[in-house]
C-alpha cells in the first residue's frame, strides 16, 4: 500500500459514518489501498432548527459533499440516494450498492401499529410524502413536523420526555445504526410508498479520476448492485418526469423479481385527501446486456410518471411538469403489462 489514501468525504452524523464507513472498508478490500473519511459539514447540519423544507430539503447535504469532490477535498462521495437531485451532473458518477429494505418504519410506543395507533394520534415526520401517506391512511391522526437525527426522532415517540405517539423513519438507517428494535411496524409499501431510491446509497466519484485510473474504475464498478441499480433508476425517473425533488410528496417502489422489474409510484395531495397511484412493469431478463436493461428501467419509470401527469398528478401535487401532449393521450389507454399486484 504505497499510494496514498483515497479521501473519503462524509457528514459527521452517526448515520451517514456509519454508511461512509462500510464503503470505505469494501473499497480498501478491493482497491488493496487506505482509505480516510474526511467530514464535510453543510448548511443542513449546523442549522438544527430550520425546517429542513425551506433549507431546499435534503439537497443541502449532498450539495456540501459535490462541493466537496468538485474541489478536491475528498475523491469518494458517499450519499442516501433519495438525498440526491435527479440531474447527474457530467463531472460526476454514481455507482449503488445492494439497496437496504427500502419500507418506511412505524415507531411506536407499547407497540402500535398505524391500524392501533389511538383516535387522533400525533404522529411525528418532517417528509411531506410521509405526511399526505400518512393522512390518506389515518385522517384523524395529528401529523407533526420534526426534523433532526435519528436518535433526536426516536426520543419525540420513545423517549422520557416523549410528546409524540410515534415517528416514521426509514427503516435502512434504523438498520445501518442496529436500531430495528425501536420498529413497531414496517409499513406496507402499497399502503406508505417509500420515497424513490430510499434504503439504497450512491457512491459518487470523478468523471476525470474513473477515466485516469483504471484501477479505481473497477473497485467503483464493483460496488454497483445491478438489480438495485435498475429499481431505483426506474423510481428516479418517476421523479425526473414529474420534475419534482426529494421533498415532494411522491413515493415509488421499484423490485427486479422473476425477469420483471415492477415498479408502483404514488402522488398525494400534502393534505393527504387525494391520491393518485400507477403500476407497471417491463420484461429484463438476467441475460439482458446493461446497455439496454438501464434505459427499459429509465422508460418504465417515465411511462408511470405520464399517466400519472394524465390523471392530473401535477395539479394535485403542486408541480410543475406538464403532461407530454404527444403521450398522455395514449398512455390512458390500458396496456398489457399494467400490473394490479404491484411490485
Ligand atoms: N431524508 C433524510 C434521510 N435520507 C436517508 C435516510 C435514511 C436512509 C435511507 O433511506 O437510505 C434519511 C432518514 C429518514 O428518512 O428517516
Amino acid at each position: 500500500m504505497s499510494t496514498p489514501p483515497l479521501r473519503l468525504g462524509t457528514r459527521a452524523s452517526a448515520l451517514a459514518t456509519t454508511q461512509s464507513g462500510t464503503v470505505a472498508r469494501r473499497l480498501e478490500e478491493l482497491l488493496d489501498r487506505p482509505v480516510e473519511l474526511v467530514h464535510i459539514t453543510s448548511q443542513g447540519d449546523a442549522d438544527r432548527t430550520t425546517p429542513l423544507a425551506s433549507l431546499g430539503g435534503a439537497g443541502v447535504f449532498v450539495a456540501a459533499l459535490r462541493e466537496a469532490l468538485l474541489d478536491d477535498r475528498c475523491d469518494i462521495a458517499v450519499h442516501s440516494l433519495k438525498d440526491l437531485p435527479t440531474a447527474q451532473p457530467d463531472e460526476l458518477r454514481i455507482v449503488s450498492p445492494e439497496r437496504e429494505d427500502p419500507r418506511d418504519a412505524l415507531c411506536a410506543r407499547d407497540g402500535r401499529t398505524l391500524d392501533t395507533l389511538p383516535r387522533g394520534g400525533r404522529v411525528g415526520t418532517g417528509s411531506p410524502r410521509r405526511a399526505a401517506q400518512l393522512r390518506a391512511a389515518r385522517p384523524d391522526l395529528d401529523v407533526v413536523d420534526i426534523r433532526g437525527n435519528v436518535g433526536t426522532r426516536l426520543a419525540r415517540a420513545l423517549g422520557d420526555e416523549a410528546d409524540l405517539d410515534a415517528v416514521v423513519l426509514a427503516f435502512a438507517g434504523l438498520a445501518r445504526l442496529e436500531r430495528t428494535d425501536v420498529v413497531s411496524e414496517l409499513l406496507d409499501p402499497l399502503v406508505v410508498a417509500p420515497a424513490p431510491g430510499q434504503g439504497a446509497l450512491a457512491v459518487e466519484a470523478r468523471t476525470a479520476d474513473l477515466t485516469a485510473d483504471a484501477e479505481l474504475a473497477r473497485a467503483f464498478a464493483a460496488l454497483d448492485h445491478r438489480p438495485t441499480r435498475l429499481a431505483v433508476t426506474a423510481e428516479r425517473a418517476v421523479l425526473a418526469r414529474l420534475e419534482a425533488g426529494c421533498s415532494a410528496p411522491i413515493g415509488a417502489y421499484a423490485r427486479l423479481e422473476d425477469g420483471a422489474l415492477a415498479l408502483a409510484a404514488v402522488v398525494s395531495r400534502v393534505d393527504g385527501t387525494e391520491q393518485l397511484s400507477h403500476t407497471a412493469r417491463v420484461e429484463i431478463a438476467s441475460h439482458v446486456a446493461d446497455d439496454d436493461a438501464d434505459p427499459a428501467a429509465y422508460d418504465l419509470g417515465v411511462r408511470v410518471a405520464e399517466r400519472l401527469l394524465a390523471d392530473g398528478a401535477a395539479r394535485l401535487a403542486e408541480l410543475t411538469a406538464a403532461p407530454a401532449p404527444t403521450t398522455a393521450g395514449a398512455d390512458r389507454v390500458p396496456t398489457g403489462t399494467d400490473d394490479p399486484e404491484g411490485p
